[in-house]
C-alpha cells in the first residue's frame, strides 16, 4: 500500500513533549529545554503541510509519569476533537516513547494518525537527526488514515504496539523485536506494508481518578520474592513480573503471586528475552505455575508496554475484577477473542 498526498492543504498539530530532540548542554550533561517552537523551526515541512505546536511539557522522557500520560491522552484528543485538523505529531524522548505511544495507541479511535517521533542526537546539532525525524513524522501524519498510533523514526514506520528501544544510542533505536515494521518512507512517499493489529480501543480514563501504582519486578538467578513483595506492600495494584527465558521463576515467586492476587493484586508475566512470547512450557516455578497462581500472560509485549496495558485495564471503568482480567487479556494479546461482557462493560463506561 502506497500512500502519497494529492495538493490539498494538511493541518497537522505538533504536541511537544520534551526528550534529545529538545535537549541542549546544561553544563553537565544534556536536558530537555528547547521550546516546541524552537524544535519544529529546525525541520523542513512538506509541501502543503500548515504546523501548529502545543507545548505541552518539556522533560527527559526517563522522568516520565502516568499523570503525564493522561495530559498528553487528553491533549491528543482534544486536538482531534477539531475536525480541521489533519493528523498528530509528538516529539518525545526515546527512553518511554513506546510506553507513551502504546498508552495513546490504546485508547486511540480516530482515523486521523498519531505518530510519536524524536531524536537520538541533541537540538541544534550539527549532525542532529531531529530534523529529519520531525519531518518524515509530519509526512505520514498528513499523509495516513486508520492505522493507529505510529512511531516514525530514521526513515522507518513502526506500529506502537509491540516497538521498544532495541538500541541505546543508534540512529535506528526502535523496532518490533517479535514482528515487522509498518512501513518506511522514501521519495516524498509513505509505503505502508502491513496494517497494525490492534484490539478494539477504549475509552478515556475519568477524570481525576489518582493513578495506581504499578510495578515492574525483574528475575534472575538468586531471585527471591523480596522485591515482589515490597511491590505489593507499596500498594501496588498490579505488578508485571519479568521472567527468564519463556516466562519463569521460582515455586517461592509462583505462591507469592498467588498470595497478590488473592489480595486482588493483577499480575502480568512478561519476559526478559528480548523477542517472542511467553509461553506456558515449564512447572517448578515456570509459566505454567505462574498462570495457575493467576498471572496474566502478555503475550509478545515487553515488560514497559505489558505495565502499559496493565495501567490502562486499572483506570477503565470495569464492574468486577474478572471484567478487568478479561480486559486485560484483550489489551495485552491484541484484538483476538475480546470478551463480549467486556466490550459490553467498556462501552457503557
Ligand atoms: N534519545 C532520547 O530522547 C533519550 C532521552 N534521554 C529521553 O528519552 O528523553
Amino acid at each position: 500500500m502506497k500512500w502519497s498526498r494529492d495538493d490539498r492543504p494538511r493541518r497537522v498539530v505538533v504536541i511537544s513533549t520534551g526528550g534529545t530532540i529538545a535537549s541542549r548542554w546544561t553544563g553537565s550533561g544534556y536536558a530537555a529545554d528547547a521550546s516546541g517552537d524552537d524544535v519544529v523551526a529546525t525541520a523542513a515541512v512538506p509541501d502543503h503541510v500548515t504546523v501548529e505546536v502545543v507545548d505541552l511539557f518539556n522533560v527527559n522522557s526517563s522522568r516520565m509519569t502516568t499523570d503525564r500520560q493522561l495530559a498528553l491522552l487528553r491533549a491528543v484528543h482534544e486536538t482531534l476533537a477539531d475536525p480541521g485538523v489533519d493528523g498528530v505529531v509528538v516529539t518525545h524522548g526515546t527512553d518511554t516513547l513506546e510506553e507513551s505511544a502504546f498508552f495513546v495507541d490504546l485508547h486511540h479511535t480516530d482515523p486521523r494518525p498519531v505518530v510519536f517521533t524524536g531524536a537520538q542526537r541533541p537540538f541544534g546539532a550539527g549532525d542532529g537527526d531531529g530534523p529529519a525525524n520531525l519531518y518524515d513524522a509530519l509526512q505520514v501524519a498528513a499523509t495516513v488514515r486508520g492505522l493507529g498510533v505510529l512511531v516514525v523514526f530514521d526513515g522507518l514506520v513502526h506500529a506502537a504496539r509491540g516497538t521498544v528501544k532495541t538500541k541505546t544510542l543508534a540512529s535506528d533505536p526502535f523496532a518490533d523485536p517479535s514482528g515487522e515494521r509498518v512501513g518506511r518512507l522514501g521519495f516524498g512517499r509513505v509505503d505502508i506494508d502491513r496494517e497494525p493489529v490492534r484490539p478494539a480501543s477504549i475509552p478515556l480514563p475519568a477524570d481525576g481518578r489518582p493513578a495506581p501504582r504499578v510495578d515492574i519486578v525483574m528475575h534472575h538467578s538468586d531471585g527471591d520474592p523480596v522485591l515482589f513483595d515490597a511491590a505489593v506492600a507499596a500498594g501496588a495494584r498490579g505488578v508485571v513480573l519479568v521472567g527468564t527465558g519463556a516466562g519463569n521463576a521460582t515455586p517461592e515467586i509462583a505462591a507469592a503471586v498467588a498470595r497478590a492476587v488473592d489480595q486482588g493484586v493483577h499480575v502480568v508475566l512478561s519476559t526478559r528475552v528480548s523477542a517472542g512470547p511467553v509461553a506456558e512450557v515449564y512447572t517448578g516455578g515456570g509459566a505454567v505455575d505462574l498462570a495457575a497462581a493467576g498471572a496474566v500472560l502478555a503475550g509478545t509485549l515487553r515488560p514497559g508496554q505489558a505495565r502499559i496495558a496493565l495501567l490502562a485495564a486499572l483506570l477503565a471503568d470495569m464492574p468486577s475484577t474478572e471484567h478487568r482480567t478479561a480486559l486485560l487479556r484483550t489489551l495485552l494479546g491484541g484484538p483476538e477473542n475480546p470478551d463480549p461482557a467486556v466490550a459490553v462493560a467498556a462501552a457503557a463506561a
